[in-house]
C-alpha cells in the first residue's frame, strides 16, 4: 500500500522550484486571498492544474495542504480527524513561549488533557452558566466586551474600563504572536537547527524578539492565576473556571497547576472582539439589516425589557443576521492549520505524513454555489423560499474536526448577546464630519491567525429616550 501510495501525485498545485519548493508564491499579505484565488485559476505561469476543492503548495520540504470547500473538509478533518488532528511543528512559536495554548499543542495525551478540561467548562450545557456575566458585561466597550467576559468567568476578574493590566498583557502577547513571522522567524521554522544561534549574530534577531514574548506568554499565564488563586485562599473566590479546576485537582489528588495556568490563559487569549467589530462595521454601512433587526426585536421582546437568551429562537432575522457576520467576516479566515499524523489518500492523491492542512474558511465562506454573490452582506440568504431560517447553522469560523473550537459555545452566546443587546438600545451609523458629511467605512482587516477590523469611526445612538433610561434603570 506504501509502495502504491507513494506513487500516486500530490494534489494539484502551483509548480516548485528546486530548493526553496512555492516559497516565493506563499503570500505574506491576507494569504485566503491568493488561496482562494489557486482554488479557482486554472493554468497561470507557475500553476500547473488546479481542480479547486485541494491545492498542494510546498515551502522547502514542508507539505502545505489547502482545503478550500466544506465538503473537502468535512472528509478529511472531520471524518478522517484520527488523521488530520495534529499541529505543524514551528520552533519559533515555542521560542516565544506560545507552545502553552491547547490550539499549538501536538496531538497527544497532553492535548487531550487540555481539551477534557476546557470542554468540562465551556461545553454547551456548562456554558448557560456565563449567560448572566455576558448579558451584564455589554455596558462595557465592546473592544473590551469579550475579555471582561472571559476574565470574569476564568479568573473571577472584573476589568478596569480602560488599560486593564490583564487584558493588556493579553493583547501585547497575541499581537507579538501575529508579528512572529519575519523573515527571520520564518527561517527558524523552516530549519530548526537555526534555533540554537546566539541572538548576536547577524539574522538571528528573531532570538530577541523571541524572548520578549516568552516573557509576556508567562505572565499573561501567573499574573492571573496568582490573583485567581490567592481569591481562593483568602476565600473570596469559589465559582471562577480557576478555582473550579483547582478545587477539583486537590480533590482527586492530582493538581497540576502549571496545566490549569495554561488552559485558562487560552481561553483569555479570545477573538470574539474580531467578529464584534465586524458586527459594528456591517451595521454602519447596511442600515435595512439593521432596521429589520430592531423591529424583529421591538416586536417580539417590547420596549420595557432587553432581550435574553430565552428569546432567541423567536427573533430568526437576529440569528440570520448573526450567522452573515460570521459568514461575511471570518475572524480567523485559515482556521488553525492542522497536520497529518499518517499519510493519506483523497480522491487519487498522495497527501504525506507530517503535512500542514490548512482549511481555507474564508475560500469556504465564499462558495458561489452555497453563498451567491458572497461579498454582499445578506443575512436573507439564511431563509428558505417558504420564511423560514435555513439548516445552515454550522458557523465555519470555528473551524473543523477534533481541534474544533471548544470555546465555541461561550463565544457564540457572547457575539449573540452583543448584537442583540446593542441593537435593542443603540443606532449605529455613518459617522459625519464638520461639514455633515458621512464619513466612508472600509477598515483594513489585519493579517495574521487572527483578522480584525483596524479602527474606525462610526457613531453609536441610544435609539429613543425610553431605551435609555431603560439601560441606566435596568440592573443588568
Ligand atoms: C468568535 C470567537 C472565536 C473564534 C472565531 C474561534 C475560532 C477558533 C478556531 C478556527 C480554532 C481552530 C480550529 C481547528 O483547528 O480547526 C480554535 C481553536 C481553539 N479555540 Fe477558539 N475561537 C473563538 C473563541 C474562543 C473562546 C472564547 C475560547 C475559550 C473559551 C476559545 C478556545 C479555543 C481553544 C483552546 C482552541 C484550540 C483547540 C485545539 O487545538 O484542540 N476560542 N478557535
Amino acid at each position: 500500500w506504501r509502495r502504491y501510495s507513494s506513487r500516486l501525485p500530490y494534489p494539484p498545485g502551483p509548480s516548485p522550484r528546486f530548493f526553496v519548493g512555492n516559497h516565493r508564491e506563499i503570500p505574506t499579505v491576507l494569504p485566503w486571498l491568493t488561496y482562494t484565488e489557486w482554488g479557482t485559476v486554472v493554468g497561470t505561469i507557475s500553476l500547473t492544474v488546479i481542480s479547486g476543492d485541494l491545492v498542494h503548495a510546498r515551502t522547502f520540504g514542508q507539505h502545505i495542504i489547502l482545503v478550500n470547500s466544506v465538503k473537502t473538509a468535512a472528509e478529511l478533518l472531520d471524518k478522517r480527524a484520527h488523521i488530520y488532528s495534529d499541529r505543524p511543528v514551528l520552533p519559533m512559536i515555542e521560542l516565544m513561549g506560545w507552545d502553552f495554548n491547547t490550539g499549538l499543542i501536538p496531538y497527544g495525551d497532553r492535548w487531550r488533557r487540555h481539551r477534557k478540561m476546557l470542554q468540562r467548562h465551556f461545553r454547551r450545557d456548562v456554558a448557560r452558566i456565563y449567560r448572566p456575566i455576558q448579558m451584564k458585561k455589554f455596558r462595557n466597550l465592546f473592544q473590551t466586551v469579550a475579555a471582561a467576559i472571559i476574565l470574569s468567568a476564568v479568573y473571577g476578574h472584573e476589568i478596569e474600563p480602560a488599560n486593564d493590566h490583564f487584558v493588556t498583557l493579553s493583547e501585547r502577547a497575541v499581537q507579538k504572536l501575529s508579528e512572529g513571522f519575519f523573515p527571520g522567524a520564518v527561517a527558524v521554522n523552516a530549519f530548526p537547527i537555526l534555533r540554537y544561534l546566539p541572538g548576536w549574530l547577524p539574522g538571528c534577531g528573531f532570538q530577541g524578539f523571541a524572548a520578549e514574548c516568552r516573557q509576556l506568554t508567562q505572565e499573561m499565564q501567573q499574573v492571573p492565576f496568582n490573583f485567581a488563586k490567592q481569591n481562593m485562599q483568602d476565600g473570596v473566590d469559589s465559582k471562577s473556571v480557576v478555582a473550579k479546576l483547582l478545587e477539583a485537582g486537590r480533590a482527586q489528588g492530582n493538581c497540576d497547576e502549571k496545566m490549569i495556568q495554561e488552559v485558562a490563559a487560552v481561553s483569555y487569549a479570545d477573538t470574539t472582539a474580531s467578529s464584534l467589530g465586524s458586527f459594528f462595521f456591517a451595521m454602519a454601512v447596511h442600515p435595512d439589516a439593521q432596521k429589520k433587526a430592531q423591529s424583529e426585536i421591538d416586536s417580539v421582546v417590547g420596549t420595557r425589557r432587553l432581550p435574553e437568551f430565552e428569546d432567541r429562537p423567536s427573533l430568526p432575522f437576529v440569528e440570520a443576521l448573526f450567522r452573515e457576520i460570521m459568514r461575511w467576516r471570518p475572524a480567523l479566515p485559515l482556521g488553525v492549520s492542522h497536520a497529518t499524523t499518517t499519510e493519506d489518500i483523497y480522491e487519487g492523491y498522495y497527501i504525506p505524513k507530517g503535512a500542514t492542512v490548512i482549511s481555507n474558511i474564508w475560500a469556504m465562506t465564499r462558495d458561489e454555489s452555497i453563498y451567491p454573490e458572497p461579498d454582499r452582506f445578506n443575512p436573507d440568504r439564511f431563509f428558505t423560499a417558504e420564511g423560514g431560517l435555513n439548516d445552515d447553522d454550522t458557523i465555519l469560523t470555528f473551524g473543523f474536526g477534533r481541534r474544533i473550537c471548544p470555546g465555541r459555545h461561550t463565544a457564540e452566546a457572547t457575539v449573540w448577546s452583543t448584537i442583540v443587546s446593542v441593537l435593542a438600545t443603540f443606532d449605529i451609523a455613518k459617522a459625519k464630519d464638520a461639514d455633515g458629511n458621512e464619513i466612508d467605512i472600509d477598515p483594513v482587516y489585519s493579517d495574521g491567525v487572527v483578522s480584525h477590523p483596524e479602527p474606525f469611526v462610526c457613531s453609536i445612538t441610544p435609539r429613543s429616550d425610553r431605551a435609555r433610561d431603560l439601560v441606566q434603570a435596568t440592573e443588568l
